[in-house]
């Protein structure tokens, strides 16, 4: 059976309204329901909402109405403190800048979110070194983050970002800051999420390649759910056909 990991209702999202200037809805009624083990993205042009609508998923920002429920609990029922503790522990963020801090070393950065839980220290170590083998930087976690590469950098976000075992990670145009050798293995090791530790995966991209790694695609524009098309044969044909779709929408491909 189906295990429903996140979902929206008549979700809305208008910015400028209370200001009196002329008001942009960003988010204008989307309902989403992602189940348990889903690798998806969002895609769309450029201004049709898709940072909004992961912010309000990942309860950065508030919606103007509507409703996220992440396992099951409305999130803008939660106070502050609530919200911060749930977010550590159901959801894994990642950002096209890393978000690391250069004063830690990999190693530490990755126990970040471990130490906010007050977790045992030999928990720590074993999650550290489980997530370092899967995603291949054992040999850079006592480097400091200023001396690793783009894409050991976000290995390492990525790490962070699924040490308290979120129910879902959220990834913000995550390849946006890596070449296309980087591109492809962060790509990969969102496979692994996946398929390895059963962790449902959200993407907002711009990049066609990067999105033909999920295993479904939903198109936004202005501000509400367009299309969807799932993968059913290998990744080229899945590229195409997310192109095509693409080309549907309208938007200059490079304002894609
Ligand atoms: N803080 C804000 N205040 C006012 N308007 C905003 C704000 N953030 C976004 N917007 C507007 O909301 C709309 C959606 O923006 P959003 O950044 O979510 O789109 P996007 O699809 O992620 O765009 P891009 O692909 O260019 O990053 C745009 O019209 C944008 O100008």
């Amino acid at each position: 059976m189906k295990e429903s990991i996140l979902k929206t209702e008549k979700l809305v999202k208008i910015y400028g309204e209370a200001s009196g200037d002329s008001s942009t809805t960003a988010v204008d009624g989307v309902n989403l329901e992602i189940n348990k083990g889903e690798f998806l993205a969002i895609m769309g042009p450029s201004g049709s909402g898709k940072t909004t609508l992961l912010h309000l998923l990942g309860g950065i920002d508030k919606p103007t109405s509507g409703e996220v429920f992440i396992n099951g609990e409305p999130i803008s029922e939660m106070n502050g403190d609530e919200l911060a503790v749930f977010r550590r522990k159901e959801l894994g963020l990642v950002f096209q800048e890393f978000n690391l801090l250069d004063s830690l070393t990999v190693r530490e950065n990755i126990l970040i979110p471990m130490i906010l839980e007050k977790k045992p220290i030999e928990e720590m170590e074993k999650k550290v070194k489980e997530l370092a083998t899967l995603f291949g930087i054992t040999n850079i976690l006592d480097k400091y983050t200023y001396h690793v590469s783009g894409g050991q950098m976000q290995r390492t976000a990525v790490s962070r970002a699924l040490v308290n075992k979120p129910s879902i990670l959220l990834a913000d145009e995550p390849t946006g800051n890596l070449d296309s050798k980087s591109s492809t293995t962060i790509m990969e090791c969102f496979e692994k999420v996946v398929e390895e530790l059963q962790t449902t995966v959200l993407v907002v991209t711009h990049d066609v390649f990067a999105a033909s790694y999920c295993k479904k695609v939903i198109f936004i524009k202005d501000g509400g759910i367009h299309s969807s098309i799932v993968r059913k044969g290998d990744r080229k044909q899945f590229l195409n056909q997310i192109m095509d779709n693409l080309a549907v929408l309208g938007g200059r491909v490079h304002d894609i």
